[in-house]
């Protein structure tokens, strides 16, 4: 019986994974697809697992809270090898530039295990930013057998890395597929009738971002929502202390800015759906935004999704609080601006990714001579 592991740890990775785990299982039966989580963010992962009915297959502990990055790495080294050796997979997915996936890809191939990496060829070609993702993914594309890069400009970035035609595959993002996997129960949903009133949803939780830019930031936010009394800001603040404590200290006690717990994945799409304007720092929600035609003000230096910047409906801020304050209260002041910012097309993907992604591994599994055994995963 073939077994493929789709491992997840994070929120991210559940959402961008779930569809293909869906359709992996409709295509191969539940016997043959397993889900790992890792627990590398537990409760949040949970907690997007629950919006596409899937059940952790088996959870490691990994987390050592507060741990560094060397022992979050190392645990999930050493609990992915011995699952692996207790009973090898014929295949591996992960996904993105997790600390979860880099672990799984280079278990993988300790164990000449093919894995298939899903939303390959992401790059800012800056390490430093966003770290530790940008080298995460660099290395997993070392070490993938099929790269499911999510548009052409990340296939372009694979081949420039001297990763084979043979193993590339243009996918689309599977986060679109996510998008329509629940946009049906949005359906009923319209936009806040007080047109008066300008949602601003923000999200912030980036390692980079930690200290004193995220404080510079909760401080443009306070200045964004005193100069427009029209902004309403809602924030689900992310689980991470580093984030909970100078957003809470900062922005706690504003009336107009609602500081929220993580949502589940319908709610937060409902939010999204609904706002007049996004700001962020997230990869994701960079992703899902324009499938509501809702324009993005990216709040870092560098962007590995140029492709929503190029159609105009993204634009990178930076972190000075004063050009993202200007940034957001000239897309609130000006009109036209505004509208020109609102796109009816998505970049990132069409929400088929998944039955590509699903396609090709098939197609790579029946090629597969049976193992007989596994070779050199023991050290020399
Ligand atoms: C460098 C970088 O960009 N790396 C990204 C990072 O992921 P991210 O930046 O997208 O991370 P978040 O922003 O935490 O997650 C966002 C998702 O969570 C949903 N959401 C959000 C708030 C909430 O209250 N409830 C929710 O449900 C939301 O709709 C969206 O789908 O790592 C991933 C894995 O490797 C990568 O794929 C991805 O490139």
């Amino acid at each position: 019986m073939k077994k493929i592991l789709v491992i997840a740890g994070t929120r991210p990775e559940v959402i961008k994974l779930a569809p293909v785990y869906l359709e992996a299982v409709d295509r191969f039966g539940t016997d043959a697809v397993e889900w790992i989580n890792t627990g590398q963010h537990t409760a949040l992962a949970d907690l997007a697992l629950q919006a596409f009915g899937v059940s952790p297959g088996r959870v490691l502990e990994s987390m050592a809270p507060g741990g560094s990055l060397g022992v979050l790495t190392r645990n999930l080294v050493s609990e992915l090898d011995g699952l692996f050796t207790q009973s090898p997979p014929e295949a591996v997915v992960v996904q993105g530039d997790t600390t979860t996936a880099f672990a799984g890809a280079l278990v993988a191939f300790y164990h000449r295990i093919p894995s298939i990496h899903v939303e390959a060829g992401l790059r800012s070609f800056d390490c430093a930013n966003p770290f530790p993702e940008e080298a995460n993914r660099r290395m997993i594309s070392s070490l993938a057998t099929i790269h499911c890069a999510p548009t052409p400009r990340a296939a372009e970035n694979l081949r420039r890395e001297g990763v084979s035609e043979a193993q590339i595959l243009i996918t689309g993002n599977t986060v679109v597929d996510a998008v329509h996997h629940v946009r049906d129960k949005l359906l009923h949903l319209c936009r806040p009738v007080d047109e008066h009133k300008r949602r601003i949803l923000v999200t912030m939780h980036r390692r980079e971002a930690w200290g004193d830019e995220m404080e510079k930031m909760c401080i443009a936010l306070r200045t964004l929502a005193d100069s427009r009394s029209q902004v309403e800001i809602h924030f689900p603040v992310h689980l991470n202390p580093r984030v909970r404590e100078p957003v809470h200290r900062l922005l706690g006690h504003h009336p107009r800015i609602h500081l929220l717990d993580p949502l589940d994945y319908l709610s937060l799409q409902k939010v999204l759906s609904q706002s007049y304007l996004v700001l962020t720092d997230s990869g994701g929600i960079q992703e899902e935004a324009p499938s509501y035609g809702v324009p993005v003000l990216v709040l870092r230096r560098l962007t590995e999704r140029p492709e929503a910047v190029e159609q105009g409906s993204a634009q990178v801020t930076g972190t000075d609080p004063d050009i993202v304050v200007s940034a957001a209260q000239r897309l609130i002041d000006d009109h036209a601006a505004y509208r020109s910012m609102v796109k009816n097309v998505n970049p990132f993907g069409d929400g088929y990714a998944a039955a590509r992604i699903v396609q090709r591994m098939a197609e790579f599994l029946s090629q597969q001579p049976a193992k007989t055994e596994r070779a050199s995963h023991v050290a020399a």
